[in-house]
Protein backbone atom coordinates (compact mmCIF):
# COMPACT_ATOMS: atom_id res chain seq x y z
CA UNK A 1 0.00 0.00 0.00
CA UNK A 2 1.68 3.43 -1.21
CA UNK A 3 2.39 5.92 1.36
CA UNK A 4 0.99 9.48 -0.22
CA UNK A 5 1.78 12.75 0.90
CA UNK A 6 -1.15 15.31 1.70
CA UNK A 7 -0.52 16.91 -1.36
CA UNK A 8 -1.13 13.30 -3.29
CA UNK A 9 -4.30 13.16 -1.02
CA UNK A 10 -6.04 15.80 -2.19
CA UNK A 11 -5.15 15.28 -5.70
CA UNK A 12 -6.65 11.69 -5.13
CA UNK A 13 -9.91 13.50 -3.59
CA UNK A 14 -10.03 15.50 -6.70
CA UNK A 15 -9.41 13.45 -9.21
CA UNK A 16 -12.34 10.65 -7.59
CA UNK A 17 -14.42 13.48 -7.54
CA UNK A 18 -14.00 14.14 -11.34
CA UNK A 19 -13.46 11.15 -12.91
CA UNK A 20 -16.30 8.61 -10.77
CA UNK A 21 -18.00 11.26 -10.74
CA UNK A 22 -18.93 11.60 -7.20
CA UNK A 23 -19.90 14.94 -5.36
CA UNK A 24 -17.53 16.23 -2.61
CA UNK A 25 -20.29 15.83 -0.17
CA UNK A 26 -20.85 12.15 -1.41
CA UNK A 27 -17.69 11.32 -1.06
CA UNK A 28 -17.10 12.68 2.60
CA UNK A 29 -20.77 10.48 3.31
CA UNK A 30 -18.74 7.08 2.12
CA UNK A 31 -15.90 7.74 4.10
CA UNK A 32 -18.02 8.24 7.19
CA UNK A 33 -19.80 5.09 6.65
CA UNK A 34 -16.39 3.38 6.91
CA UNK A 35 -15.80 5.39 9.75
CA UNK A 36 -19.33 4.39 11.02
CA UNK A 37 -18.47 0.66 10.25
CA UNK A 38 -15.08 0.55 11.69
CA UNK A 39 -16.40 2.20 15.11
CA UNK A 40 -19.60 0.21 15.12
CA UNK A 41 -17.61 -3.40 15.22
CA UNK A 42 -15.10 -1.81 18.05
CA UNK A 43 -17.28 -0.34 20.89
CA UNK A 44 -20.28 -1.85 21.99
CA UNK A 45 -24.11 -0.18 22.26
CA UNK A 46 -23.77 1.68 25.58
CA UNK A 47 -20.69 3.86 24.18
CA UNK A 48 -20.60 7.33 24.19
CA UNK A 49 -18.88 9.98 22.41
CA UNK A 50 -17.71 13.43 22.56
CA UNK A 51 -16.73 14.45 18.99
CA UNK A 52 -14.50 17.56 18.67
CA UNK A 53 -14.86 19.10 15.04
CA UNK A 54 -12.83 22.15 13.35
CA UNK A 55 -14.61 24.21 10.57
CA UNK A 56 -13.05 22.41 7.62
CA UNK A 57 -13.95 19.11 5.83
CA UNK A 58 -12.34 16.86 8.88
CA UNK A 59 -15.05 18.77 10.83
CA UNK A 60 -17.69 18.06 8.36
CA UNK A 61 -16.41 13.94 8.62
CA UNK A 62 -16.93 14.48 12.31
CA UNK A 63 -20.68 16.28 12.01
CA UNK A 64 -21.79 13.73 9.75
CA UNK A 65 -20.10 10.80 12.08
CA UNK A 66 -22.52 12.20 14.97
CA UNK A 67 -25.29 11.64 12.85
CA UNK A 68 -24.60 8.59 11.90
CA UNK A 69 -23.99 7.38 15.03
CA UNK A 70 -26.70 9.18 16.48
CA UNK A 71 -29.14 7.28 14.10
CA UNK A 72 -27.71 3.91 15.24
CA UNK A 73 -28.47 4.50 18.85
CA UNK A 74 -25.13 5.82 20.46
CA UNK A 75 -25.07 8.07 22.71
CA UNK A 76 -23.21 11.71 20.76
CA UNK A 77 -21.99 15.19 22.13
CA UNK A 78 -20.78 17.46 19.37
CA UNK A 79 -18.54 20.33 20.41
CA UNK A 80 -17.25 22.34 17.17
CA UNK A 81 -14.16 24.61 18.15
CA UNK A 82 -14.92 28.18 16.42
CA UNK A 83 -11.04 28.37 15.22
CA UNK A 84 -12.04 30.24 12.06
CA UNK A 85 -15.28 32.42 11.25
CA UNK A 86 -15.63 30.65 8.06
CA UNK A 87 -15.85 26.70 6.98
CA UNK A 88 -16.00 24.77 4.26
CA UNK A 89 -19.05 23.94 1.97
CA UNK A 90 -19.28 20.24 3.38
CA UNK A 91 -19.08 21.23 6.93
CA UNK A 92 -21.69 23.92 6.62
CA UNK A 93 -23.83 20.63 4.43
CA UNK A 94 -23.43 18.14 7.52
CA UNK A 95 -24.01 20.98 9.77
CA UNK A 96 -27.44 21.41 8.87
CA UNK A 97 -28.49 17.80 7.88
CA UNK A 98 -26.95 17.46 11.66
CA UNK A 99 -29.44 20.20 13.05
CA UNK A 100 -32.53 18.08 11.87
CA UNK A 101 -31.74 15.77 14.47
CA UNK A 102 -31.42 16.41 18.55
CA UNK A 103 -28.07 15.91 18.85
CA UNK A 104 -26.20 18.34 21.58
CA UNK A 105 -24.09 20.95 19.50
CA UNK A 106 -21.96 23.54 21.84
CA UNK A 107 -19.91 25.96 19.80
CA UNK A 108 -16.17 26.16 22.07
CA UNK A 109 -14.53 29.51 22.04
CA UNK A 110 -12.11 28.98 24.66
CA UNK A 111 -11.12 25.82 26.23
CA UNK A 112 -12.04 26.57 29.70
CA UNK A 113 -16.04 26.02 27.95
CA UNK A 114 -15.50 22.31 27.60
CA UNK A 115 -17.83 20.60 29.74
CA UNK A 116 -16.39 17.94 32.02
CA UNK A 117 -17.20 14.06 31.13
CA UNK A 118 -16.85 10.99 32.28
CA UNK A 119 -14.14 8.60 31.91
CA UNK A 120 -16.24 6.39 29.50
CA UNK A 121 -16.44 8.86 26.85
CA UNK A 122 -14.57 8.17 24.22
CA UNK A 123 -13.52 11.69 22.72
CA UNK A 124 -13.57 11.83 18.76
CA UNK A 125 -10.98 14.19 16.88
CA UNK A 126 -12.15 15.59 14.16
CA UNK A 127 -10.68 19.37 14.61
CA UNK A 128 -8.01 19.48 11.94
CA UNK A 129 -7.04 16.27 9.26
CA UNK A 130 -4.73 16.63 5.99
CA UNK A 131 -5.65 21.12 5.57
CA UNK A 132 -3.64 21.74 8.63
CA UNK A 133 -0.92 23.82 6.95
CA UNK A 134 0.87 25.17 10.59
CA UNK A 135 1.71 24.01 13.66
CA UNK A 136 -1.40 24.19 16.17
CA UNK A 137 -1.63 27.69 17.96
CA UNK A 138 -4.79 29.82 19.91
CA UNK A 139 -7.96 27.94 20.46
CA UNK A 140 -7.06 24.89 18.55
CA UNK A 141 -3.54 24.45 21.02
CA UNK A 142 -5.51 24.84 23.59
CA UNK A 143 -7.98 22.47 23.17
CA UNK A 144 -5.24 20.14 22.47
CA UNK A 145 -3.46 20.80 25.40
CA UNK A 146 -6.76 19.61 27.39
CA UNK A 147 -7.74 16.86 26.03
CA UNK A 148 -4.69 15.28 25.79
CA UNK A 149 -4.85 15.65 29.89
CA UNK A 150 -7.76 13.57 30.34
CA UNK A 151 -7.25 9.91 30.92
CA UNK A 152 -10.67 8.92 27.71
CA UNK A 153 -9.73 6.74 25.36
CA UNK A 154 -9.72 8.39 22.01
CA UNK A 155 -9.59 8.61 18.52
CA UNK A 156 -8.77 10.29 15.21
CA UNK A 157 -10.37 10.82 12.35
CA UNK A 158 -7.47 10.76 9.44
CA UNK A 159 -5.44 11.77 11.44
CA UNK A 160 -4.31 13.26 14.58
CA UNK A 161 -5.18 17.01 15.17
CA UNK A 162 -1.74 18.89 15.06
CA UNK A 163 0.22 16.48 13.54
CA UNK A 164 1.43 16.93 9.42
CA UNK A 165 0.87 13.89 7.26
CA UNK A 166 4.62 14.28 6.03
CA UNK A 167 7.14 16.42 7.59
CA UNK A 168 7.02 17.53 11.45
CA UNK A 169 10.82 18.06 11.51
CA UNK A 170 9.39 22.06 12.45
CA UNK A 171 6.59 21.10 14.67
CA UNK A 172 6.27 21.18 18.75
CA UNK A 173 4.63 17.75 19.75
CA UNK A 174 2.97 18.61 23.03
CA UNK A 175 -0.05 20.33 20.52
CA UNK A 176 -0.37 17.50 18.85
CA UNK A 177 -3.74 15.26 20.37
CA UNK A 178 -2.42 12.37 20.89
CA UNK A 179 -4.12 8.84 19.82
CA UNK A 180 -5.21 5.66 21.09
CA UNK A 181 -6.53 4.72 17.39
CA UNK A 182 -6.47 6.52 14.63
CA UNK A 183 -8.76 5.48 11.24
CA UNK A 184 -7.15 6.82 8.40
CA UNK A 185 -8.24 7.42 5.32
CA UNK A 186 -7.20 5.47 2.04
CA UNK A 187 -3.44 4.95 2.91
CA UNK A 188 -1.47 6.26 6.08
CA UNK A 189 0.82 8.97 6.22
CA UNK A 190 4.27 9.54 6.18
CA UNK A 191 4.31 10.74 9.87
CA UNK A 192 2.20 7.35 11.13
CA UNK A 193 5.16 5.57 11.01
CA UNK A 194 7.93 8.51 11.36
CA UNK A 195 9.44 6.86 14.30
CA UNK A 196 9.18 10.76 16.02
CA UNK A 197 5.69 11.04 15.30
CA UNK A 198 4.24 7.08 15.42
CA UNK A 199 3.72 7.11 18.68
CA UNK A 200 0.54 9.32 19.02
CA UNK A 201 -1.54 8.02 16.24
CA UNK A 202 -1.79 4.66 18.43
CA UNK A 203 -2.64 2.26 16.23
CA UNK A 204 -3.35 2.98 13.21
CA UNK A 205 -6.72 1.50 11.00
CA UNK A 206 -6.17 2.31 7.25
CA UNK A 207 -10.03 2.68 5.71
CA UNK A 208 -10.51 1.88 2.00
CA UNK A 209 -12.72 4.64 0.72
CA UNK A 210 -12.20 3.70 -3.01
CA UNK A 211 -10.29 6.89 -4.24
CA UNK A 212 -9.08 7.05 -7.50
CA UNK A 213 -7.19 3.84 -8.33
CA UNK A 214 -6.04 4.82 -11.37
CA UNK A 215 -4.44 7.89 -9.93
CA UNK A 216 -3.19 6.58 -6.92
CA UNK A 217 -1.50 3.17 -9.05
CA UNK A 218 0.42 6.11 -11.63
CA UNK A 219 1.71 8.29 -8.24
CA UNK A 220 5.05 8.00 -7.31
CA UNK A 221 5.95 7.60 -3.99
CA UNK A 222 9.21 6.08 -2.03
CA UNK A 223 7.16 5.10 0.47
CA UNK A 224 4.71 1.86 1.34
CA UNK A 225 2.74 0.07 4.17
CA UNK A 226 2.95 -3.58 3.85
CA UNK A 227 -0.19 -5.01 4.61
CA UNK A 228 -0.46 -8.68 5.20
CA UNK A 229 -2.18 -9.45 1.91
CA UNK A 230 1.13 -8.34 0.23
CA UNK A 231 3.18 -10.16 2.76
CA UNK A 232 1.15 -13.48 1.80
CA UNK A 233 1.47 -13.28 -1.97
CA UNK A 234 5.57 -13.49 -1.79
CA UNK A 235 4.72 -16.97 0.29
CA UNK A 236 6.03 -19.98 -1.49
CA UNK A 237 4.59 -23.20 -0.56
CA UNK A 238 6.62 -26.09 -0.20
CA UNK A 239 6.32 -28.52 -3.25
CA UNK A 240 5.39 -32.35 -2.96
CA UNK A 241 7.87 -33.57 -4.70
CA UNK A 242 11.31 -32.12 -2.74
CA UNK A 243 14.08 -32.92 -0.87
CA UNK A 244 16.49 -31.02 1.52
CA UNK A 245 18.41 -29.90 -0.94
CA UNK A 246 15.77 -27.94 -2.97
CA UNK A 247 15.67 -25.97 0.49
CA UNK A 248 19.30 -25.12 0.40
CA UNK A 249 22.13 -25.38 2.97
CA UNK A 250 22.42 -22.42 5.83
CA UNK A 251 25.92 -21.19 7.20
CA UNK A 252 25.44 -19.33 10.47
CA UNK A 253 28.90 -17.76 11.28
CA UNK A 254 27.89 -17.02 15.20
CA UNK A 255 28.81 -17.25 18.97
CA UNK A 256 31.54 -16.58 21.56
CA UNK A 257 32.03 -17.79 25.07
CA UNK A 258 29.27 -16.47 26.48
CA UNK A 259 26.85 -15.94 24.17
CA UNK A 260 26.46 -19.22 22.45
CA UNK A 261 22.28 -18.52 23.22
CA UNK A 262 22.31 -16.48 20.10
CA UNK A 263 23.79 -18.91 17.94
CA UNK A 264 21.39 -21.44 19.16
CA UNK A 265 18.63 -19.02 18.83
CA UNK A 266 19.51 -17.93 15.75
CA UNK A 267 20.26 -21.67 14.68
CA UNK A 268 16.95 -22.40 15.68
CA UNK A 269 15.04 -19.77 13.77
CA UNK A 270 16.46 -20.64 10.79
CA UNK A 271 15.61 -24.04 11.02
CA UNK A 272 12.06 -23.14 11.51
CA UNK A 273 11.93 -20.71 8.37
CA UNK A 274 12.42 -23.64 6.24
CA UNK A 275 16.01 -23.92 5.26
CA UNK A 276 17.12 -27.82 4.10
CA UNK A 277 20.11 -28.12 5.78
CA UNK A 278 22.10 -25.67 8.40
CA UNK A 279 25.73 -25.56 9.30
CA UNK A 280 26.64 -23.50 12.58
CA UNK A 281 30.46 -22.39 12.51
CA UNK A 282 31.12 -21.56 16.27
CA UNK A 283 33.71 -21.43 18.59
CA UNK A 284 35.12 -24.60 19.75
CA UNK A 285 33.80 -24.35 23.59
CA UNK A 286 30.42 -24.41 22.36
CA UNK A 287 30.39 -27.55 20.33
CA UNK A 288 28.59 -30.63 22.14
CA UNK A 289 26.00 -27.79 23.74
CA UNK A 290 25.08 -26.73 20.48
CA UNK A 291 24.74 -30.59 18.99
CA UNK A 292 22.95 -31.32 22.09
CA UNK A 293 20.30 -28.36 21.60
CA UNK A 294 19.73 -28.07 18.45
CA UNK A 295 20.54 -32.26 17.09
CA UNK A 296 18.86 -30.88 12.97
CA UNK A 297 21.81 -28.59 12.88
CA UNK A 298 25.77 -29.53 11.71
CA UNK A 299 28.63 -28.11 14.00
CA UNK A 300 31.68 -27.03 12.37
CA UNK A 301 34.06 -25.26 15.01
CA UNK A 302 36.48 -22.42 14.58
CA UNK A 303 40.16 -23.46 15.88
CA UNK A 304 40.03 -21.01 18.61
CA UNK A 305 37.99 -21.58 22.28
CA UNK A 306 36.20 -18.46 23.05
CA UNK A 307 35.85 -16.91 19.59
CA UNK A 308 35.07 -17.21 16.14
CA UNK A 309 38.63 -17.82 14.04
CA UNK A 310 39.18 -18.57 10.40
CA UNK A 311 36.62 -19.69 8.06
CA UNK A 312 35.74 -22.68 6.48
CA UNK A 313 34.81 -23.52 2.82
CA UNK A 314 31.45 -21.62 1.35
CA UNK A 315 30.95 -23.29 -1.65
CA UNK A 316 28.14 -25.41 -0.60
CA UNK A 317 26.07 -22.51 0.91
CA UNK A 318 23.53 -20.63 -0.56
CA UNK A 319 22.92 -18.18 2.21
CA UNK A 320 24.77 -17.20 5.56
CA UNK A 321 24.00 -15.07 8.57
CA UNK A 322 26.45 -13.96 10.67
CA UNK A 323 26.93 -12.01 13.54
CA UNK A 324 24.81 -13.19 16.32
CA UNK A 325 26.91 -13.43 19.32
CA UNK A 326 29.58 -13.14 17.49
CA UNK A 327 31.13 -10.59 19.83
CA UNK A 328 33.84 -7.92 18.34
CA UNK A 329 37.50 -9.94 18.43
CA UNK A 330 40.13 -9.36 16.10
CA UNK A 331 39.76 -13.25 15.05
CA UNK A 332 35.90 -12.27 14.45
CA UNK A 333 36.68 -9.25 12.35
CA UNK A 334 39.10 -10.95 10.54
CA UNK A 335 36.51 -14.44 9.83
CA UNK A 336 33.95 -11.18 8.59
CA UNK A 337 36.16 -9.62 6.60
CA UNK A 338 37.38 -12.99 4.85
CA UNK A 339 33.84 -13.71 4.34
CA UNK A 340 32.97 -10.43 2.85
CA UNK A 341 35.46 -11.24 0.45
CA UNK A 342 34.73 -14.64 -0.34
CA UNK A 343 31.19 -14.94 -0.49
CA UNK A 344 29.33 -12.99 -3.07
CA UNK A 345 25.92 -14.77 -2.23
CA UNK A 346 22.72 -14.28 -0.65
CA UNK A 347 23.86 -13.02 3.36
CA UNK A 348 22.74 -11.33 6.73
CA UNK A 349 24.40 -9.53 8.66
CA UNK A 350 23.42 -8.80 12.21
CA UNK A 351 24.46 -7.85 15.93
CA UNK A 352 28.46 -7.81 16.05
CA UNK A 353 28.48 -8.31 12.54
CA UNK A 354 27.27 -4.54 12.14
CA UNK A 355 29.46 -3.46 15.02
CA UNK A 356 32.13 -4.83 13.15
CA UNK A 357 31.24 -3.15 10.33
CA UNK A 358 30.80 0.01 12.08
CA UNK A 359 34.45 -0.01 13.46
CA UNK A 360 36.06 -1.04 9.55
CA UNK A 361 34.45 1.51 7.08
CA UNK A 362 36.33 0.03 4.73
CA UNK A 363 34.48 -3.34 4.82
CA UNK A 364 30.78 -1.69 3.72
CA UNK A 365 32.56 -1.48 0.18
CA UNK A 366 32.85 -4.84 0.20
CA UNK A 367 29.26 -6.41 0.80
CA UNK A 368 27.76 -7.85 -1.98
CA UNK A 369 24.46 -6.47 -3.63
CA UNK A 370 22.51 -9.45 -2.24
CA UNK A 371 23.29 -8.65 1.72
CA UNK A 372 20.87 -7.68 3.99
CA UNK A 373 21.62 -5.24 7.47
CA UNK A 374 19.47 -5.54 10.02
CA UNK A 375 20.44 -2.78 12.36
CA UNK A 376 18.40 -1.62 15.43
CA UNK A 377 18.36 2.56 15.81
CA UNK A 378 21.66 2.62 17.73
CA UNK A 379 23.73 -0.31 15.60
CA UNK A 380 22.26 2.17 12.73
CA UNK A 381 23.63 5.24 13.87
CA UNK A 382 26.60 3.67 14.96
CA UNK A 383 27.08 2.25 11.17
CA UNK A 384 26.36 5.87 9.72
CA UNK A 385 29.21 7.23 12.19
CA UNK A 386 25.70 9.20 13.56
CA UNK A 387 25.15 10.93 17.01
CA UNK A 388 21.71 10.60 16.79
CA UNK A 389 18.92 9.82 14.54
CA UNK A 390 17.29 13.16 13.32
CA UNK A 391 14.46 13.64 11.95
CA UNK A 392 15.45 12.88 8.50
CA UNK A 393 16.71 9.69 9.46
CA UNK A 394 14.84 7.89 6.60
CA UNK A 395 16.74 9.95 4.13
CA UNK A 396 20.08 8.50 5.93
CA UNK A 397 18.70 5.37 5.74
CA UNK A 398 17.39 5.48 1.88
CA UNK A 399 21.05 6.83 1.15
CA UNK A 400 23.02 4.10 2.57
CA UNK A 401 20.83 1.13 0.76
CA UNK A 402 21.17 2.73 -2.73
CA UNK A 403 24.71 3.79 -2.23
CA UNK A 404 25.95 0.47 -1.35
CA UNK A 405 23.26 -1.53 -3.33
CA UNK A 406 22.17 -3.98 -0.49
CA UNK A 407 18.80 -4.01 2.17
CA UNK A 408 18.68 -2.34 5.22
CA UNK A 409 16.30 -3.09 8.10
CA UNK A 410 15.71 -0.86 10.82
CA UNK A 411 14.20 -2.57 13.53
CA UNK A 412 12.07 -0.62 15.22
CA UNK A 413 8.56 -0.93 16.48
CA UNK A 414 7.57 -0.26 12.98
CA UNK A 415 10.23 -1.57 10.82
CA UNK A 416 11.74 0.08 7.85
CA UNK A 417 13.09 -1.47 5.03
CA UNK A 418 14.91 0.19 2.97
CA UNK A 419 15.29 -1.38 -0.48
CA UNK A 420 18.47 -0.68 -3.15
CA UNK A 421 16.36 1.08 -5.58
CA UNK A 422 15.45 3.65 -3.05
CA UNK A 423 11.77 2.47 -1.85
CA UNK A 424 11.00 2.25 1.66
CA UNK A 425 8.72 -0.18 3.01
CA UNK A 426 7.14 0.13 6.51
CA UNK A 427 5.72 -3.21 8.51
CA UNK A 428 3.53 -2.56 11.25
CA UNK A 429 4.10 -6.15 13.06
CA UNK A 430 6.00 -5.15 16.43
CA UNK A 431 4.84 -5.15 19.39
CA UNK A 432 6.64 -5.17 22.48
CA UNK A 433 6.97 -8.56 23.96
CA UNK A 434 9.82 -8.29 20.80
CA UNK A 435 11.85 -5.41 23.12
CA UNK A 436 13.77 -8.32 24.40
CA UNK A 437 17.78 -9.94 24.08
CA UNK A 438 17.55 -12.29 21.80
CA UNK A 439 14.47 -10.76 19.00
CA UNK A 440 17.60 -9.85 16.47
CA UNK A 441 19.22 -13.28 17.24
CA UNK A 442 15.95 -14.72 15.76
CA UNK A 443 15.37 -12.62 13.49
CA UNK A 444 18.47 -12.97 11.40
CA UNK A 445 17.93 -17.03 11.96
CA UNK A 446 14.59 -16.44 10.56
CA UNK A 447 15.70 -14.20 7.26
CA UNK A 448 18.85 -16.65 6.63
CA UNK A 449 16.24 -19.80 6.21
CA UNK A 450 14.37 -17.73 4.19
CA UNK A 451 17.12 -17.04 1.53
CA UNK A 452 18.59 -20.86 1.36
CA UNK A 453 15.21 -22.30 1.06
CA UNK A 454 14.78 -20.03 -2.31
CA UNK A 455 13.55 -16.55 -1.69
CA UNK A 456 15.44 -13.72 -3.04
CA UNK A 457 16.66 -10.85 -0.85
CA UNK A 458 13.74 -8.52 -0.59
CA UNK A 459 10.89 -10.99 -0.02
CA UNK A 460 13.06 -12.76 2.44
CA UNK A 461 13.45 -9.73 4.64
CA UNK A 462 9.37 -8.67 4.34
CA UNK A 463 8.48 -12.71 5.10
CA UNK A 464 11.24 -12.63 7.71
CA UNK A 465 10.11 -9.28 9.28
CA UNK A 466 6.35 -10.02 9.23
CA UNK A 467 6.62 -13.89 10.41
CA UNK A 468 8.62 -12.49 13.61
CA UNK A 469 5.54 -10.33 14.30
CA UNK A 470 3.18 -12.39 13.95
CA UNK A 471 5.14 -15.36 15.41
CA UNK A 472 5.81 -13.10 18.94
CA UNK A 473 1.87 -12.03 18.82
CA UNK A 474 1.31 -15.58 19.07
CA UNK A 475 3.49 -16.08 21.27
CA UNK A 476 2.90 -13.00 23.78
CA UNK A 477 -1.14 -14.18 23.54
CA UNK A 478 0.06 -17.40 25.22
CA UNK A 479 2.44 -15.82 27.66
CA UNK A 480 1.85 -12.03 27.81
CA UNK A 481 4.42 -9.05 26.52
CA UNK A 482 6.45 -9.58 29.69
CA UNK A 483 7.08 -12.79 29.71
CA UNK A 484 7.45 -14.04 26.31
CA UNK A 485 10.88 -14.99 25.22
CA UNK A 486 12.25 -14.89 21.94
CA UNK A 487 12.55 -19.08 21.86
CA UNK A 488 8.67 -18.88 22.47
CA UNK A 489 8.43 -16.66 19.41
CA UNK A 490 10.43 -19.31 17.58
CA UNK A 491 8.25 -22.06 18.83
CA UNK A 492 5.00 -20.09 17.47
CA UNK A 493 6.71 -19.42 13.48
CA UNK A 494 4.52 -22.86 12.58
CA UNK A 495 1.37 -20.78 13.53
CA UNK A 496 2.77 -17.42 11.66
CA UNK A 497 3.27 -19.56 8.61
CA UNK A 498 0.41 -20.93 8.58
CA UNK A 499 -1.46 -17.06 8.28
CA UNK A 500 0.32 -16.78 4.93
CA UNK A 501 -1.17 -19.88 3.30
N1 LIG B 1 -13.36 14.94 -0.53
C1 LIG B 1 -12.34 15.04 0.28
O1 LIG B 1 -11.45 15.84 0.06
C2 LIG B 1 -12.35 14.21 1.51
C3 LIG B 1 -11.82 14.76 2.67
N2 LIG B 1 -11.94 14.14 3.83
C4 LIG B 1 -11.58 14.84 5.07
O2 LIG B 1 -11.13 16.13 4.82
C5 LIG B 1 -9.94 16.38 5.52
C6 LIG B 1 -9.18 17.43 4.81
O3 LIG B 1 -10.04 18.53 4.78
P1 LIG B 1 -9.57 20.02 4.64
O4 LIG B 1 -8.65 20.16 3.51
O5 LIG B 1 -10.79 20.87 4.70
O6 LIG B 1 -8.67 20.20 5.90
P2 LIG B 1 -8.93 20.24 7.46
O7 LIG B 1 -10.26 19.81 7.86
O8 LIG B 1 -7.76 19.60 8.02
O9 LIG B 1 -8.89 21.82 7.84
C7 LIG B 1 -8.59 22.77 6.94
C8 LIG B 1 -8.89 24.14 7.50
O10 LIG B 1 -8.16 24.42 8.66
C9 LIG B 1 -7.35 25.57 8.47
N3 LIG B 1 -6.09 25.35 9.19
C10 LIG B 1 -5.01 24.66 8.77
N4 LIG B 1 -4.06 24.64 9.74
C11 LIG B 1 -4.59 25.33 10.79
C12 LIG B 1 -4.10 25.66 12.07
N5 LIG B 1 -2.90 25.27 12.47
N6 LIG B 1 -4.87 26.36 12.88
C13 LIG B 1 -6.10 26.75 12.50
N7 LIG B 1 -6.63 26.46 11.29
C14 LIG B 1 -5.87 25.77 10.44
C15 LIG B 1 -7.16 25.67 6.99
O11 LIG B 1 -6.87 26.98 6.63
C16 LIG B 1 -8.52 25.19 6.49
O12 LIG B 1 -9.46 26.22 6.55
C17 LIG B 1 -9.26 15.05 5.58
O13 LIG B 1 -8.33 14.99 6.63
C18 LIG B 1 -10.45 14.15 5.79
O14 LIG B 1 -10.76 14.07 7.17
C19 LIG B 1 -12.74 12.94 3.93
O15 LIG B 1 -14.06 13.35 4.12
C20 LIG B 1 -12.59 12.10 2.71
C21 LIG B 1 -12.94 12.86 1.48
K1 LIG C 1 -8.36 14.78 13.17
Amino acid sequence: MKILSAQQIREADKQTIQNEPISSIDLMERAVSKLFESIDASYSDDSSFAIFCGKGNNGGDGLALARWLFQNDYFVQVFIIEHSDSASEDFKENYKRLSDLEVGVLHISAAAEIPERDDDTVLIDAMLGSGLSRPLEGLLADVVKSLNTLQNERLAIDIPTGLFADDNSENSFDVIFKADVTLTFQCPKLSMVHKDTAHLVGQIEVLDINLDEAFIERTFSLYSYLIPDQVADLYKPREKFSYKGTYGHALLIAGSYGSLGAALMSGKACLRSGAGLLTAFIPKCGVEIYQSALPEAMVISSDNEEVISGLPDLEKYNAVGVGPGLGTSSEASKTLENLLGAFDGKMVLDADALNILAANPDFVNKLSTQTILTPHPGEFKRLLGLQELKPDYLERLREFAKKHSIIVVLKDAITAIAAPDGQIYFMDYGTPALAKGGSGDVLTGIITGLLASGYEPLHATKLGVYLQGIAAHFASDETSEEACLATDVIHNLGKAFRTLS
